[in-house]
């Protein structure tokens, strides 16, 4: 009764769709335990499943995936053994870390050494890789290998769909089903320190079985998977490919990784009785027996021997452990730090990471680090941004201790990888300890600034980022020619960290601000630094000027710029959503500080255009009051003559506090905004008008003559209707505009503002309806038909006779009459 209520509570916790249970069971007293193993051994040489092993079902997703390794055409199968040594690895670290406060985990003898044996059985096609690692209880094999899908399950086979790499597996924290590449049959047999060894085996048919194993040998400790190498895969069951594959992949394994193999060795064996005497009668010439007589002297003292070629097993150590970060950076070539970069990150494309940067942190705290930026963003970065872990590896004295640490690094470097080794941080402590140590944070600052620094080198290493010099050392610009372009290619994937950096960051915001980049008006096809704007502003000039939109282009012909670009301003575009908040946080560099051109406090011109527009502005007084008057209902706060126009008659500016067009938009286009807070955060409305513009002109004479004049009024309120959307803002009543607009249209075409709307013939309402639907029907036909002589017409083109189009647009005129 215990039993069974244990089984069913182990059963509920893991919620397993488990499958035939215990079927082909053999009763008991039937047979005894020799036979069943042997009957089961001579089972798996057939590659079926075990008959008394417990049967699950693989979760759906898990299934799908494996039916597209197992068919895969994928060329690169090499990349399972990699998979599983780092499987093996990442089960000898978690022993490892367990080991710091209970040394008696590791257990005694070869159980206690930590490392990773690959063994091949050339007949039988079987591979086996084994680790002393942590090993599977009987519930994490069935539940991590098949019934828990991870969440980069689905993500896998996303990108899997959408033509992806089956390289990238890793990646997505499902690789060990990669073994399937290879596989059509897997066993895994496993030992963990809380329970009895077992058996998971399965043919990636949708079903595994698990059973308490009673055949092997006692593994004492760890994993052992054993892959029944498909027939197009028997290349794996070379060592020499083993070999290569190891030290290609997986060189840089903190653990041993030893490969069973054999060697041919020269053995020193007694020289037989036959051959001897052969020697003796062999040459009879007195050379000979001389040489014979002082052989024969040399005989008396040695036995006689010969050499023979032996072939010996035994096991071969294929990496050097020694860690990459505890050797002297000048010592490590960038091949070693390209080749540990893509082991770390799981990323084996063939592209190199962007740069590194390896140093050794003295003082205080003490830590040796390795830090990359990847070659590109991963796929899910910005997605994600805010539940992503900045994943560094945390050792501590060689020991490795976590990757789930956020505290090494800020989010907005979470796209770095690579490693720190403290010296400082205490080893026997939990990792929620370790979280609070307060050395973390003097890392995660140096870490910073050296992080900084390494794409800070980018641009001082890359000729398209010098400005001001000129480089003409032919050797420099060879030596250079890989680093030519390589900020914009970082830029272009991880520039928005860069943002996100400023706002998040405010310690480091300058050095921040230092690696921005953006297009400007003086930028051409290439992008441009601040430093370099300053370096271009005018005389007397203080502020830095920039836009906000959707696009370049459209920016480009803002009339918020009119002036500025006319009198040789340059203006920087910010055309991502990011940059509203990057300028709310970033408000000024070098002391020079940033001006929106669509807010308010635009101010531009020099002292005698100052009196000159004081005038101007004089003899606008009346219009701009009648004006703003008249948009009392329109939360326009007021009405000025303009600075920044040129040929636009106005333009709509927020003030300096509050939402630009940009930002107003960007926050109707979020989901969860509160509209009160809209209404609240929205910038006031300020209508500027061009004071040379004849339209204004006009409207100030018609204003003059008569306040009242409805066609004024009219006139005045589409003006700034049209204004408000050359400045990018959302109409409120879209409706109220077209009015006015066709009204104005009417005008132009000398339409009588009374000339009514013909009246529809109420009586037909009915027939006409009857007609319409079948005059639809009929242009459903004719659809049909305009398909069919389209592809009738692309016959006729290909053979070259007479175009039946015209025919066709003939009936389509008779359908549009009809209507
Ligand atoms: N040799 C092993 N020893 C102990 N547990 C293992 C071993 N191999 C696999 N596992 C367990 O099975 C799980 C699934 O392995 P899988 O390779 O699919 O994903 P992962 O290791 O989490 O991620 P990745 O693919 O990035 O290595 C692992 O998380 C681990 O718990």
């Amino acid at each position: 009764q215990v039993k069974a209520d244990e089984e069913s509570v182990l059963e509920n916790e893991i919620e397993t769709p488990k499958i035939e249970e215990k079927i082909g069971g053999v009763p008991s007293g039937l047979t005894t335990d020799a036979e069943v193993v042997k009957r089961e051994t001579e089972s798996i040489s057939v590659k079926s499943l075990r008959n008394n092993a417990e049967k699950f079902e693989f979760q759906a997703e898990v299934s799908r995936l494996m039916d597209i390794i197992i068919n895969s055409l994928y060329s690169n199968k090499d990349i399972f053994l990699r998979e599983l040594i780092s499987n093996a690895s990442d089960a000898l670290d978690k022993i490892r870390f367990l080991s710091l406060t209970d040394k008696s985990v590791l257990g005694e003898g070869d159980e206690s050494k930590l490392d990773i044996h690959i063994k091949l059985d050339k007949e039988k096609k079987i591979l086996t890789i084994r680790d002393t690692g942590i090993g599977m209880t009987k519930e994490d094999l069935i539940k991590n290998l098949g019934t828990i899908a991870k969440s980069g399950t689905s993500a896998f086979l996303e990108q899997m769909q959408k033509g992806g790499d089956l390289n990238l597996i890793g990646q997505f924290g499902v690789g060990f089903y990669s073994v399937y590449l290879v596989a059509d049959y897997v066993e895994v047999v496993s030992k963990h320190n809380d329970d009895k060894q077992y058996i998971w085996e399965s043919k990636a048919d949708g079903n595994f079985a698990v059973i308490e194993d009673t055949e092997n040998e006692p593994l004492g400790r760890g994993t052992e998977i054993r892959i029944h190498l498909k027939e197009e895969a028997s290349e794996y069951a070379q060592e020499d490919k083993l070999r290569e594959l190891v030290k290609k992949y997986s060189e840089f394994i903190n653990f041993p990784i030893y490969l069973w193999s054999s060697k041919e060795v020269d053995v020193e064996v007694p020289a037989d009785e036959d051959e001897e005497a052969e020697k003796e009668t062999a040459g009879k010439d007195s050379t000979e027996e001389e040489v014979i007589v002082e052989d024969e002297e040399d005989e008396e003292k040695k036995p006689k021997t010969k050499t023979i070629k032996e072939t010996k097993w035994d096991w071969e150590l294929l990496n050097s452990v020694k860690a990459i970060w505890l050797r002297n950076p000048k010592d490590v070539t960038p091949e070693e730090y390209d080749k540990f970069y893509h082991s770390l990150a799981k990323d084996f494309s063939t592209e190199k990471p962007m740069s590194w940067t390896h140093f050794n942190a003295e003082g205080d705290v003490e830590f040796k680090a390795v830090l990359f930026i990847p070659p590109s963003a991963p796929y899910d970065l910005f997605e994600n941004y805010y539940s992503n872990k900045a994943i560094l590896k945390l050792y501590v004295r060689r020991v490795f201790i976590s990757d789930e640490f956020d505290e090494l690094l800020p989010k907005y470097l979470s796209f770095l990888k690579g490693i720190v080794d403290s010296d400082t941080l205490p080893l026997n402590v939990s990792r929620e300890m370790l979280q609070q140590h307060s050395s973390l944070k003097t890392i995660k600052k140096k870490l910073v600034r050296k992080a900084l620094d390494m794409i800070r080198r980018i641009v001082d290493e890359d000729p398209d980022e010098k400005f001001g010099e000129n480089e003409t050392n032919e050797d420099k610009e060879e030596a250079s020619a890989e680093k030519k372009g390589k900020y914009a290619k970082f830029w272009k994937e991880f520039g928005k960290a860069i943002k996100l950096g400023i706002i998040e960051d405010a310690t480091n915001r300058v050095r921040l601000a230092k690696l921005l980049r953006f297009h400007s008006s003086k930028s051409g096809d290439s992008l441009t630094s601040l430093d370099q704007y300053i370096s271009r502003m005018k005389p007397g000039q203080k502020q830095i000027y920039y836009i906000t939109g959707q696009d370049r282009k459209q920016l480009e012909k803002s009339p918020f710029l009119e002036k500025l670009l006319n009198k040789g301003y340059e203006v920087i575009y910010l055309t991502e959503a990011i940059d509203e908040y990057l300028t709310q946080n970033l408000t000024e560099y070098e002391d020079k500080k940033f001006q929106n051109a669509s807010k308010d406090d635009l101010k531009i011109g020099s002292k005698d255009e100052k009196t000159k527009f004081k005038e101007v502005k004089e003899s606008y007084k009346e219009l701009t009051k009648w004006w703003k008057d008249l948009l009392a209902d329109e939360h326009v706060e007021s009405v000025k003559v303009s600075k920044r126009l040129a040929s636009t008659p106005g333009v709509v500016v927020t003030s300096k506090f509050g939402w630009s067009a940009n930002m107003e938009r960007i926050m109707q286009a979020q989901t969860l905004v509160d509209p009160s807070k809209q209404a609240y955060m929205r910038g006031k409305r300020i209508l500027e008008i061009n004071p040379r513009h004849p339209i204004i002109k006009q409207l100030r004479e018609s204003v003059a003559l008569n306040s009242e004049d409805e066609a004024a009024k009219q006139v005045a309120k589409l003006v700034y209707e049209t204004a408000l959307v050359e400045s990018g803002f959302i109409l409120e009543d879209p409706k109220d505009f077209a009015t006015r607009v066709y009204s104005v249209v009417r005008s132009t075409l000398n339409v009588s503002p009374d000339a009514e709307i013909e009246d529809e013939d109420e009586t037909e309402d009915e027939i006409e309806k009857e007609e319409l639907q079948t005059t639809t029907e009929e242009t459903d036909n004719m659809q049909e038909q305009e398909q069919e002589q389209d592809e009738e017409e692309i016959k006729f083109n290909e053979e070259g006779e007479t175009d039946p189009a015209g025919q066709f647009i003939d009936s389509e005129e008779d359908v549009k009459d009809e209507l």
